[in-house]
Parts: structure tokens; C-alpha cells; sequence
């Protein structure tokens, strides 16, 4: 699946904010945008949901226009997962909350039924159903956001921050889960302030700075512009850092990939 953007722009004038985007090809089956806090990297996910509407240009996927793209069953084509997790949940059960895209998918009582026990497995929330989604922890929501969307299995998974306040087992399992998705062929946008994950996850990266994009290519080439890499506010990957200080060159940007060598 390819998504074309094109002059695409949107601005919220009343944050002095624009967010303005020539020429972009995500054809990866696992894109990531990083950048500063404020950078446009959920307006940007927003606008590619459809949750916010394009003010400028225009987005295409696999040739068709977005908004078109978007008519046919939106919630079969995109699934957007929130950064934070309590402005997407409503349901009064975790199950329902599953369930929800389900039903408005018109599917039969099994079939939801099936799906949503399929999707909270998945994500280790099996015990979960019953339970009020408030009185879950922050990781556990996440999880449970991250559960909705896989019930639905759309085409394209957008994931704003999905390792945010995970733990270890939580992140790796939630890291298979993307694996598995790659290999079925969907298409995952994800932003992250991970660079540990990003470098063991993506070969390629997409940095916002400001509203624009300034830089999209390999991960290994970002960092190896350190003016780049201090402009956008993050530390390099531990691994890196160290190859780095043991003199290995090219320096390995993960522990998977020191293993490989
Ligand atoms: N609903 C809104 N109304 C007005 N301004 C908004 C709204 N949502 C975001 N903004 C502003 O737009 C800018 C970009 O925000 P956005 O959330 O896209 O950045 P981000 O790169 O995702 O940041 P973070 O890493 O903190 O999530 C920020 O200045 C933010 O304050």
C-alpha cells in the first residue's frame, strides 16, 4: 500500500501552529515519525485518520484519494490509536469497548463476541472484560486502545506513542504484535520518542521539526548527523551511543543488529 502526500496544509492559527508537508511516500510496511513535542506528528496522523480534515493538498492511497479512500467503511481502512489513551475510551466495559467498531460493523453477536476475546488476548487482557476501562492503569488502557483497533484489523494502523508507559513484556509483546501485522500485509504509521525502538524496529524515519518535515530517510543515516540529531531534542540509541565509544564504526544502532554482524 502506498500513501502519497502531496501540499498538504493545515495550520491551528490559534496556536501560531501550521503544518505544511510538499512531498511524502510512506510505501513501508512500518513508517515512524519522531520529532519535538509540538512538531504536528498527531495532526499529522489526525489528518491521515480523517479525524481532522485536510485544509490543503491532497493525500492519496494507492491512487485514490484519501477522503475517498476514507468513504468506503472508514473504520476497515484506518484505525488511529490515541497518544493518550482516556480521549479514546468511552465504553462502560472493556469488552464493549472492544466490541464497539465491531457492532458498527454490523457483524454477528459470535463474531464480536469471538474477535473481541481474540483481541484483548492478544494483548494479555484476557481477565479484563468486565472491568470498568477507568479502573484500569495507564498501561493496561493503552493496551486495551491498542486491542480495539487489532479487533477491527484495518488496512492501515496508525499508532500515536503505542509504547508509552508500557512495560518490558507489555512493549515486547506489543512489538510481536506489530511483526505479525507487517506480515499480513497491513500498513503501521507510528510515532515514537523511542529511539532504543525505533533503531531495533524501522529502517526508515520521518522527523517533523516545527510543522515540516526535515528529514526522511534510514534511521542509520539520521544518526549519523549529530547537529540533526541534537536540533530534534533526542539522545541516540544506547547501543549506538556505546558502539560509538568503542570506536565500531559503522556503530551498531541495536543489539539485534550487533548479534547479526
Ligand atoms: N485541538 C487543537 N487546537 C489547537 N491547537 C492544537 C490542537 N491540537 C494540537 N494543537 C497544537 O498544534 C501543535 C502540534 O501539536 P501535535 O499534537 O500535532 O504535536 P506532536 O508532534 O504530536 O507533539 P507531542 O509529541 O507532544 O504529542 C502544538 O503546538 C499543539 O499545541
Amino acid at each position: 500500500m502506498t500513501i502519497e502526500i502531496n501540499k498538504l496544509g493545515f495550520a491551528y492559527p490559534e496556536a501560531g501552529f501550521d503544518l505544511k508537508l510538499d512531498h511524502l511516500v510512506l510505501a513501508d510496511r512500518l513508517t515512524a515519525f519522531i520529532g519535538q513535542n509540538g512538531a504536528g506528528k498527531s495532526t499529522l496522523l489526525k489528518l491521515l485518520s480523517g479525524l481532522l480534515d485536510l485544509q490543503e493538498g491532497q493525500v492519496t492511497v494507492d491512487g485514490e484519494d484519501l477522503g475517498q479512500y476514507l468513504a468506503q467503511d472508514r473504520i476497515k481502512k484506518v484505525g488511529y490509536t490515541f497518544q493518550d489513551p482516556n480521549d479514546q475510551i468511552f465504553n462502560a466495559t472493556v469488552a464493549k469497548e472492544v466490541a464497539w467498531g465491531l457492532k458498527k460493523l454490523g457483524l454477528p453477536e459470535a463474531a464480536i463476541k469471538d474477535q473481541t476475546d481474540q483481541a484483548l488476548k492478544a494483548v494479555g487482557l484476557e481477565g479484563s472484560q468486565e472491568k470498568n476501562p477507568y479502573d484500569l492503569s495507564l498501561s493496561e488502557k493503552k493496551l486495551l486502545t491498542i486491542a480495539t483497533v487489532l479487533a477491527i484489523d484495518p488496512e492501515i494502523y496508525l499508532f500515536d506513542e503505542p509504547m508509552m508507559s508500557l512495560d518490558y513484556p507489555s512493549r515486547q509483546r506489543v512489538t510481536r504484535i506489530f511483526k505479525q501485522l507487517e506480515a499480513r500485509g497491513r500498513q503501521l504509521i507510528v510515532i515514537t520518542h523511542d529511539m532504543d525502538w525505533l533503531a531495533s524496529q524501522c529502517e526508515r524515519v520521518n522527523v517533523m521539526n516545527h510543522g515540516r518535515l526535515i528529514f526522511s530517510g534510514a534511521v542509520s543515516d539520521l544518526f549519523a548527523q549529530p547537529d540533526l540529531v541534537e536540533k530534534i531534542g533526542v539522545l541516540p540509541p544506547r547501543v549506538y551511543s556505546l558502539s560509538q565509544m568503542l570506536g565500531i564504526d559503522p556503530p551498531f544502532l541495536s543489539l539485534e543488529q550487533a548479534e547479526d554482524r
